[in-house]
């Protein structure tokens, strides 16, 4: 902004930034308030929460989630909510990125004062996300990451005995679901996805303040107040559905600001002709008890799968360590300086941890020999 211009809220301290929602003018304390209002009203208008509430926060280290812990932080003492405000962290398992984040976590924990409470992957389902991708590849990394993840939030939450999960999927993220689904013609997840409360009647229900809060919004405020997050990108997000959409929403942005909120209310008012709505019948699942509308939910059913193409792999599983067989390929990949997608081509890596895997239980037969003696 060349000119000094008056901020077009409070109308006396210079305007210094543009407010990404309706390219207003503003100062920067008017734009806080803006954003924080924005939360405020969310939480207010569609009675998010209440007095007494135990707010499981997934607290992911990124951008969106921190600023929410502030954002919450903030508004709990000023408004005297009443709630019990916790993190809630998943451990993947992905190296170099989510142990990065979760330091990031760790440090706001100190600052806030919240209680962290941190599931893990490896310990929920067996595996880290990385071994998934050596397992079946990276193309569907996001895919198990997203039910994993669902299912490991409603344990950590059940853990603290929350009442709500709370997350930080912002305007962005909405408009991109809503595009995303009208593009698939899933009339069914379109309807679903623009609600700011997912209530299923089993479990906490999981409510989104950010709904009306722009991405580039979060970002500016991230910045403005120096909140410490971890910046890096998912090193497996190249491969998400959301990329078309996503350029889609950013050009679109460019030339209507807009366009965001205005999917968000398209789809608010939308209705969904009944007979075109799948019926969910809400089971519970047969081996972990997880809400579905099958015998077994999705993560069951692709743990299944995981424990079928890595019994293909090893022999004997039970007789040998998970992490020396990942540790083995982690240092076959280094060794040969292999590329990304040649370590994914399961012939050969199979090949090697079989070898491995024969290696090690010489040793171990080896060692029990020696004990006996
Ligand atoms: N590993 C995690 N642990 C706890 N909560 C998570 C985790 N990953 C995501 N979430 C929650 O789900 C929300 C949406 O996550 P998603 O990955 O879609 O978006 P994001 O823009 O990367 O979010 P963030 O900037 O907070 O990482 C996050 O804001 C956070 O509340």
């Amino acid at each position: 902004m060349s000119k000094k211009m008056l901020c077009s809220k409070c109308k006396t301290e210079t305007a210094t930034l543009i407010l990404p929602r309706d390219q207003s003018k503003v100062c920067r304390e008017c734009f806080f308030h803006i954003v924080e209002d924005s939360v405020h009203r969310a939480i207010v208008d569609h009675k998010l929460f209440t007095s007494g509430d135990i707010l499981a926060v997934g607290a992911s280290g990124g951008k969106d989630s921190t600023t929410l812990i502030h954002i919450l932080h903030v508004l709990n003492e000023k408004y005297e909510y009443g709630a019990d405000l916790h993190m809630v962290s998943i451990d993947e398992g992905i190296k170099g990125y989510r142990d990065e984040s979760l330091d990031a976590v760790r440090r706001n924990q100190k600052k806030y004062g919240w209680p962290l409470t941190i599931v893990s992957f490896k310990d929920m389902f067996g595996y880290s996300l990385d071994t998934i991708v050596k397992l079946l590849g990276p193309k569907r990394a996001c895919t198990h990451c997203g039910i994993f993840r669902r299912q490991a939030l409603e344990v950590g939450a059940k853990k603290i005995s929350a009442t709500k999960i709370v997350l930080g999927h912002n305007a962005n993220d909405y408009a991109e679901t809503t595009l995303l689904n009208l593009i698939r013609g899933d009339l069914s997840r379109l309807k679903r996805g623009s609600t700011i409360i997912t209530d299923s009647g089993y479990g906490p229900a999981r409510i989104k303040p950010f709904k009306y809060v722009y991405q580039e919004e979060i970002v500016k405020y991230a910045f403005l107040k120096k909140l410490d997050y971890h910046s890096v990108e998912c090193p497996y997000a190249v491969n998400a559905q959301r990329g078309l959409p996503r350029v889609y929403l950013n050009q679109l942005d460019r030339v209507a600001s807009w366009s965001v909120l205005g999917f968000i209310k398209s789809n608010e008012q939308l209705q969904i002709n009944e007979k075109k709505k799948k019926k969910l019948i809400a089971n519970k699942c047969i081996k972990c008890g997880f809400l579905t509308s099958q015998k077994l939910c999705q993560g069951c059913v692709l743990r299944q799968k995981l424990d079928d193409s890595f019994s293909q792999l090893t022999i004997k599983l039970e007789e040998v360590e998970m992490e020396e067989v990942e540790e083995y390929v982690d240092e076959k990949e280094k060794e040969n300086n292999f590329k990304k997608e040649r370590i994914y081509e399961k012939e050969k890596v199979k090949v090697k941890i079989n070898e491995k895997v024969k290696e090690i239980q010489k040793e171990k037969e080896k060692e029990f020999e020696k004990e006996k003696n």
